[in-house]
């Protein structure tokens, strides 16, 4: 049954006192897990309330390093289980963890791990929690300025706030006279944003209307660390660099019902100077362009009529009607008991939490398919699906029933 433990080296288990997590009940919250010459040491302090520590060997050199950790870090459990998945992250099992917080992946070689590595030129990892299912693909709004994306986003957060998380961006404009630090942007200056770029801190950004504008790693984690879906709004180059990353967002470009209609709406805001409004109503042209033909967005919305238009919007992201509360309530953790072994066969991990005669009577193993999965740092990984079956068969085929 499942496949052999992804690794045992006696001298490094002498070195730091770790045990593999693969079926073996172990004190320290501490496990480890071989990936071509790369050996992942991962673990903290049993009980402990700091976070998981990530060490790496590297068998080529015969070198510890100390990669830079993004993600938001798990606190230290009980024990971890671990398994190398398609050799770019590595699943962990916490033992004894909350439902919404015991499967997480820790990422080695992604492509947005192999992003940062380039950027920071070190080792880097990054966490990503697991949910089932595609709930929380983040939405990507865009259009031009004055169409109404604000207006639409903050309708959507009054009505699900307990769904949507808005994504504060990083911009060096100034703020407008209601605009707050921290809540509608991170307002910063030039020099300290173009730092932080090189320094990897952004999935992406853009210069738009003469302003530097981004949106931080932190800024889409805090919303996922909060369980909610993460809304971005975007200009169009922005959207372009999102499509190409893992966030694997849902792209929506605004249109306004005309031109003359938009220039009315921006300058009815009476936030901006004239020169700025002609300046945006300017690149309004190129943008309208781009968004309709560009390919980047998967959906385009007419906001004419405003009602209609976020009617429409609530459509397309599935939380019109009884969709609503079927999406808000659904679960999204996976309930793990405390005491349990994992293996793994094919796209299936199969967690076993029984012993041999309780496993003849009831449900003892429970079965995360990872063969859809999806996003991932430094958003959620989505796309597994979770069921709880009874027994082995020889076919594990035989299980894949969803009970
Ligand atoms: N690429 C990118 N664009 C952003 C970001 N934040 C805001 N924008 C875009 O920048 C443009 C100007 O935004 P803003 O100054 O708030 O003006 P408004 O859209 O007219 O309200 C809009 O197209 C926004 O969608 C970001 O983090 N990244
Ligand atoms: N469908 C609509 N009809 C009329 N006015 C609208 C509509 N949608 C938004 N507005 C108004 O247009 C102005 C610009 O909207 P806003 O949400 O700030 O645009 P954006 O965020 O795209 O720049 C605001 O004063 C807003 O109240």
């Amino acid at each position: 049954m499942g496949e052999a433990p992804a690794f045992i080296v006696d001298d490094l288990q002498n070195q730091i006192g770790f045990e593999n997590g693969f079926g073996s009940k172990f004190k320290g919250c501490k496990t480890a897990t071989t990936i071509g010459d790369k050996t992942y040491v991962i673990g903290g302090n049993d009980e402990s309330t700091l976070p998981v520590e990530v060490r790496i060997f590297d068998k080529a050199t015969g070198n510890w390093v100390t990669p830079i950790v993004l993600g938001s870090k798990p606190n230290s459990c009980k024990g971890l289980s671990a398994i190398s998945l398609n050799d770019d992250r590595i699943l962990i099992v916490k033992k004894g963890s909350a439902p919404d917080d015991c499967i997480l992946f820790l990422e080695v070689d992604t492509w947005f791990v192999r992003e940062q590595k380039k950027i920071r030129g070190t080792e880097v990892v990054a966490w990503s929690k697991g949910v089932r299912g595609d709930a929380e693909k983040p939405v990507v709004i865009s259009g031009p300025s004055g169409v109404g994306k604000g207006t639409l986003i903050s309708m959507l957060m009054k009505e699900f706030p307990s769904m949507f998380g808005f994504s504060v961006s990083h911009t060096t404009r100034a703020p407008r006279g209601m605009e707050k630090d921290g809540v509608h942007y991170h307002f910063t200056e030039q020099s300290i944003m173009e730092k932080e770029i090189k320094d990897g801190k952004f999935v992406e950004y853009a210069s738009v209307h003469g302003n530097l504008y981004g949106t931080s790693i932190e800024a889409v984690e805090v919303v996922t660390d909060a369980g909610k879906r993460c809304i971005l709004d975007i200009d169009v180059q922005g959207a372009r660099s999102v499509r190409a990353s893992s966030l694997e967002a849902i792209l929506i470009f605004v249109c306004p019902p005309s031109m003359e209609e938009l220039e009315t709406r921006l300058r009815s805001r009476r936030t901006e100077t004239e020169e700025q409004i002609l300046n945006r109503l300017q690149n309004a042209e190129v943008e309208m362009k781009q968004g309709k033909s560009s390919g980047i967005f998967d959906h385009i919305l007419y906001n004419d009529n405003l009602d209609d238009c976020y009617e429409s919007l609530k459509k397309l992201l599935g939380i019109d009607g009884a969709a609503a509360a079927t999406q808000i309530s659904a679960p999204q953790g996976i309930d793990l008991p405390a005491d349990h072994s994992v293996s793994k066969m094919d796209n299936k991990i199969i967690i076993n939490y029984g012993t041999p005669e309780l496993e003849k009577t009831s449900k003892s193993l429970i079965v995360l398919d990872v063969s859809s999965l999806k996003g991932g740092a430094p958003g959620r990984t989505r796309g597994l699906d979770v069921y709880a079956t009874d027994s082995f068969s020889d076919d594990l085929n035989g299980i894949n029933q969803p009970s």
